[in-house]
């Protein structure tokens, strides 16, 4: 209920919309129980047509606009109640968006992209039924109930309660075939989204599978996952087509109770076979919403299940925002300091009592063992990740205490790994700067991290589409692309994650020469495993087991024999053997 409850606010903001729909509905539900009315006045004018004051002929005109007004009325309904809910299906899209992007990089490490993605397919799929189709139904189904069972019991009582006595069975067993079919579409749901990432996965892998001759094993793999979809579809198909003729029990039964008991109160000269007519009418009125009644309780339980779904990510806090105090910092003139700075992703700590000053326009190169807490150190400078009170401070006042946007506007960041928009080059280098801002920037920015003589070669220059996840260019393209990305949008701060691991020794000579002109008054922090990357460094701290295990300017790091210079022998041997 409490998560049904978040639909409140939307719901209140289309009520206008809604009470219109029931207005319709009023009017269509009224349309509808006149025209048995009017067939009862018919059958009564055929039978005594002296004693009548409509003749047959006028019902039947009378039918006719009935019938008319009927339809118009019901297309106002069902058009203002269904686009009320596709326009709450929009919101909720829009909201979950809107707090995805809020939330910080831990919520992501938790959660799986398909599991998010469903939420946004399946889930908002539910809630737009219940909130439409359910809430018309439902609303449908009380006022034809109450008007058709007052009328039906004005004719006739006992005959009224006969003739729905099959109703509550026929709720029962709809709610329960309903049931069934919501979890055999979810099952069948459930086959086509693993058909549909394992196509994706085998359609980027393709060069991996050609390489190791897979191809078959991946065919196999797939015909076994699409027997197992089709599997699920026949199933859901056979459970489908029982509704159809449940409802037609049921029908046939109330009629089968009208036609005997009725007939024998028409005989009997106990009812009119006008009312007879009539009270035919209404029963079958009421045989689609019962049966509807038994799909609104199914339909209420799988909206009310999957608003919870979507409730997890509305009403998930990021642990990283932007405080009450907090304000923008335009520059870093006293540079970055960590003090006693302590993360870690769970209970075990990554990063430990790590003390650091960086001064401004310093060049500090950070290496280290793998997993030694590197990355962790550059993405909580970004704040990505949620950063404790009084451990890091930028121009001397508290991180969480600066706006996020002025934060990460000051500083330029190359993630470890190169994301690639499936857009073209300008696009991609384009990213971080506002439209219509690129000029000549771009182009600018791409000689600077030595990109321009590669986009010089391609047909279409800065045009050039990069496939999907940049699958046209080499790993050290793709490299070279993000640190431009970065250059293009003129950082006060330069924060490069391993942006060297993918690019050969003749370009990260050139890069380095170009990295160290636009380095100028900059900050930077670059993290490399390759220590050459550090060439125009002031200082470089070795990080082991999540903290500072040495730190100080390259040579005089090489002369104290410790882990750095362990690494810059190895370096060198490989270097020599290769
Ligand atoms: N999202 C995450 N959730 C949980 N643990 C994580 C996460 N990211 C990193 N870690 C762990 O934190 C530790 C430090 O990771 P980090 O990526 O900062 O190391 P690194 O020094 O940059 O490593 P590398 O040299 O391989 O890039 C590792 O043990 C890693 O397994």
């Amino acid at each position: 209920m409490k998560d049904l409850a978040l639909l409140v606010p939307y719901l209140g903001a289309l009520c206008r919309r809604y009470a219109g729909g029931a207005l319709f509905l009023l009017l269509t539900n009224g349309f509808a129980l006149l025209i048995p009315w009017f067939m009862k006045l018919a059958v009564e004018g055929l039978q005594h047509p002296a004693a009548v004051r409509l003749s047959p002929a006028a019902c039947a005109a009378v039918i006719v606009a009935l019938a008319l007004a009927h339809c118009i009325t019901r297309i106002f309904s069902r058009t203002l109640i269904l686009n009320a809910a596709r326009i709450i299906e929009f919101r909720i899209r829009d909201d979950l968006f809107r707090r995805l992007m809020l939330l910080d990089l831990q919520y992501f490490s938790s959660s799986r992209t398909g599991d998010i993605l469903s939420r946004f397919s399946n889930d908002l799929t539910n809630v737009r039924m219940l909130t439409g189709f359910g809430a018309m139904s439902a609303v449908n189904t009380v006022i034809l109930y109450l008007a058709a069972v007052t009328l039906m019991v004005r004719i006739q009582p006992w005959l009224t309660l006969w003739a729905i006595l099959p109703f509550p069975l026929m709720v029962l067993v709809v709610k329960r075939i309903s049931q069934s079919m919501f979890l055999r579409s979810l099952a069948a749901q459930e086959e086509l989204a693993r058909l549909s990432s394992m196509a994706e996965e085998s359609v980027s892998a393709v060069r991996l599978i050609k390489s190791y001759c897979r191809e078959d094993h991946f065919l196999g793999l797939f015909e076994a996952m699409s027997g197992s979809y089709l599997h699920h579809n026949l199933r859901l198909a056979r459970l489908r087509g029982l509704v159809l003729p449940v409802m037609a029990a049921a029908t046939g039964a109330g009629t089968l109770v009208v036609v005997f008991l009725g007939g024998r109160l028409v005989i009997a000269g106990a009812m009119t076979l006008g009312d007879f007519v009539a009270f035919s009418g209404y029963l079958t009125m009421l045989v689609w919403p019962t049966a509807v009644l038994g799909w609104i309780l199914t339909l209420a339980q799988r909206g009310a299940a999957s608003m919870a779904r979507l409730a997890v990510i509305l009403t998930a806090e990021p642990s990283v925002g932007d405080a009450a105090d907090a304000e923008p910092l335009e520059e870093v003139r006293q540079g970055i300091e960590f003090r006693e700075l302590t993360f870690g992703y769970g209970n075990e700590a990554v990063l430990e009592r790590i003390s650091l000053h960086i001064a401004s326009g310093e060049k500090v190169g950070i290496t280290g063992e793998v997993g030694s807490g590197k990355s962790t150190l550059l993405r909580l400078l970004l704040r990505l990740l949620p950063v404790g009170d009084g451990m890091l401070f930028l121009d001397g006042r508290d991180i969480n205490r600066i706006a996020l946007n002025s934060l990460r506007r000051l500083i330029g960041y190359v993630p470890q790994e190169a994301f690639l928009f499936s857009r073209n080059i300008r696009e991609n280098i384009a990213y971080g700067l506002a439209a219509g801002a690129e000029g000549a920037i771009i182009a600018d920015a791409a000689r600077q991290a030595g990109f321009l003589e590669d986009v010089g070669n391609f047909h279409d220059g800065l045009d050039t589409m990069v496939g999907e996840k940049g699958v046209m260019l080499s790993g050290g393209q793709k490299q070279r692309l993000s640190i431009a990305r970065a250059l293009a949008t003129d950082p006060r701060i330069l924060v490069l994650d391993d942006p060297l691991s993918a690019v050969d020794a003749g370009h990260e000579e050139e890069i380095l020469a170009q990295l160290g002109v636009f380095y100028r008054n900059r900050t930077v922090l670059i993290v490399s495993h390759r220590l050459s990357a550090f060439r125009d460094c002031d200082r470089v701290v070795v990080l082991k087991n999540g903290g500072i295990a040495e730190q100080g300017r390259p040579a005089d790091l090489l002369a104290q024999g410790g882990l750095y210079a362990q690494m810059y022998r190895s370096q060198r041997l490989q270097e020599e053997l290769l």
